[in-house]
């Protein structure tokens, strides 16, 4: 199926660590490349000093598996990069992959999820499964850093307030900004400026204007030739420039602004914008000065809209202090619909813009605003307070045994086996805690017994009112077996899964960690196999 390829035509086989590779080509020298592997991606910490993450980036990876193959010219390539007497029966086994023996479990995309949890787990031949590894960690990496990032965004700024993604002229390259946009959307914005993105995902496009738009234009005198009319109505530019200025002296008296101190290229450039776009009339009022020219020239062009039957949406302030600006503007906005009797004048929109993070929309919230919407680039595309999820890909289990990485750091030994993850829920309906079990074992049923991975004496029993199984089985060798959600399903997926949450779980600051355990089962079969493998020093 065509539309199964991944949307990223850099997403292909090759684009995976040269090492992946050469291990295969051991695995198939020793003919251990059929072995029958399974392997856990996972992270170990949830990024931006919070207790959650948002699982994204899934169906790419799906995309990939349906994919995977090496052109002859991939082949011809990696020829030169290896061994000059690299056997040609690994070529030709290379020539001949495809993902038609994987297998992929993983928890939905678009869930919250925590430590430790495998969030996708593969099964398949032992050399497939290692040449993937470092794709799959690409695809979800940023994909879950960055919505996670987005629903922080979401938490701090409230559910009535409008999110608007506008950092793709600051990601990280085409595809830093095309990702950001879409897992942003999945993670809480609402909409975002990279058109690309739009057309490629169906998320919502919206824009406002720049300065170098409201400063291009100088003189009213510089429209009065034009001869088109609004759109949708017969009035020219001529007629509308009147009626305009018709309002200037009583938006100037009532605003008690100096009528000429405004900027007249400003006010141009307003009417020029709104001659155009009648019905979504929204300005940027900080080129020149917020109070005395840009507000009062907003309110002269909305009310010759108005006039025209058309309502005007709102403006966007992109410096200084924005809870004080925004404030002041409301109030403006407040006068002029008491004054000139226009209700609607009183919520038109504000969009507040400018190198905003997280803290900052916090520090507004605490401080009061009137802003009803952000956009928001830099710190949300780029993840600057986190540039990476540390996300991982380990074998747990080859040709039926379990397999181990120790670590001084008991965090960093993977769990063996092949697991799944139950989320448990409290009689509130929030989840208590989530508990991973080897897979097979039945699932909990009354009392559960629930034990800290690495600490003997943590152990809780909780009686949960329901429970689910967070994994499903997305490809079933090599072919789709669960119907994909849309981006629109994932996003609604992601903000319910946040709603569910105790709140102190996801509190941005110093927030609760949420249990992550395991199985009374899963516990000694860890330990066990962590003793074996453990050397006993001799010393003397
Ligand atoms: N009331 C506020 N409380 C806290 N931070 C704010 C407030 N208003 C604006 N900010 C933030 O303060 C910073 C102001 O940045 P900066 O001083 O560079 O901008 P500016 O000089 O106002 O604008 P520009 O340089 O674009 O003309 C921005 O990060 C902005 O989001
Ligand atoms: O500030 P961010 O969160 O990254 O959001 C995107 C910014 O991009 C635009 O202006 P740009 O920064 O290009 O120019 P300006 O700041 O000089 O207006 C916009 O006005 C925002 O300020
Ligand atoms: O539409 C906007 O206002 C916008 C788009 C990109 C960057 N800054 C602002
Ligand atoms: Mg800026």
């Amino acid at each position: 199926m065509a539309e199964m390829n991944p949307s990223n035509p850099l997403v292909q086989a090759l684009l995976t660590d040269f090492y992946q590779i050469t291990m295969a080509y051991a695995y198939w020298k020793c003919n251990k490349h059929n072995d029958d592997a399974c392997f856990d991606l996972f992270f170990r910490k949830n990024p931006f000093r919070g207790e959650f993450t948002i699982f994204c980036g899934l169906e790419e990876c799906i995309r990939h598996i349906l994919n995977v193959g090496f052109s002859q010219s991939d082949i011809d390539y990696l020829r030169q990069v290896l061994p000059d007497d690299v056997h040609e029966g690994f070529l030709e086994y290379l020539l001949n992959l495809d993902g038609s023996d994987i297998t992929l479990h993983a928890i939905p995309e678009g869930s919250i999820v925590f430590p430790r949890e495998p969030l996708i787990t593969v099964e398949g031949p032992l050399a497939k499964l290692q040449i993937i590894e470092t794709t799959l960690l690409n695809l979800v990496n940023f994909a879950s850093l960055v919505a996670t990032n987005a629903a922080r965004f979401r938490l701090v700024a409230g559910e009535d307030v409008r999110l608007l993604e506008f950092g793709l002229r600051r990601a990280q390259g085409p595809d830093g900004g095309v990702s950001a946009s879409r897992y942003c959307y999945i993670g809480g914005f609402d909409a975002t400026s990279n058109i690309l993105a739009g057309k490629m995902y169906g998320i919502p496009c919206k824009g406002t204007n720049a300065h170098s738009f409201i400063t291009s234009f100088n003189k009213l005198t510089d429209l009065d030739h034009i001869e088109k009319t609004i759109n949708g109505c017969p009035c020219t530019m001529k007629d509308f420039i009147q009626i305009c200025l018709s309002y200037k002296e009583a938006v100037c008296n009532l605003l008690k602004v100096n009528s000429s101190e405004t900027i007249e290229g400003e006010l141009t450039s307003f009417i020029s914008y709104a001659f155009t776009f009648p019905k979504s009339y929204l300005v940027l009022v900080d080129s020149y000065d917020v109070f005395n020219s840009g507000v009062p020239n907003f309110l002269i062009v909305a009310l010759a809209l108005q006039s025209l039957n058309f309502k005007a949406i709102g403006v966007r302030i992109d410096s200084g202090d924005l809870a004080y600006q925004s404030i002041e503007i409301r109030k403006a906005f407040n006068l002029a619909a008491e004054h000139f009797g226009f209700d609607y004048f009183s919520g038109l929109s504000i969009i507040g813009s400018n190198d905003i993070c997280e803290e900052t929309i916090a520090s507004l919230n605490q401080q009061g605003h009137s802003l009803n919407a952000f956009g928001v680039g830099t710190h949300l595309v780029t993840c600057k307070s986190q540039p990476a999820l540390g996300c991982v890909y380990k074998l747990v289990k080859v040709n039926g045994l379990n397999r181990i990485k120790l670590s001084e750091d008991p965090i960093k030994t993977t769990m063996p086996g092949k697991k799944v993850v139950y989320r448990l829920f409290g009689k509130e309906g929030h989840p208590l805690a989530d508990i991973i079990q080897e897979d097979g074992e039945p699932a909990p049923e009354g009392r559960v017994l629930c034990r800290h991975p690495n600490v003997e004496l943590k152990r809780v029993y909780i009686n949960p009112t329901s429970f689910k199984c967070l994994q499903k089985t997305w490809v079933k060798n090599g072919k789709v077996s669960e119907q994909l959600p849309s981006i629109h399903e994932i996003k609604k997926l992601c903000e319910n899964e946040i709603k569910m949450m105790r709140k102190d779980h996801v509190r941005l600051l110093n927030p609760t960690p949420y249990k992550v355990s395991v199985s009374e089962a899963m516990y000694q079969m860890m330990h066990r196999m962590i003793l074996e493998h453990t050397p006993i020093r001799e010393m003397e």
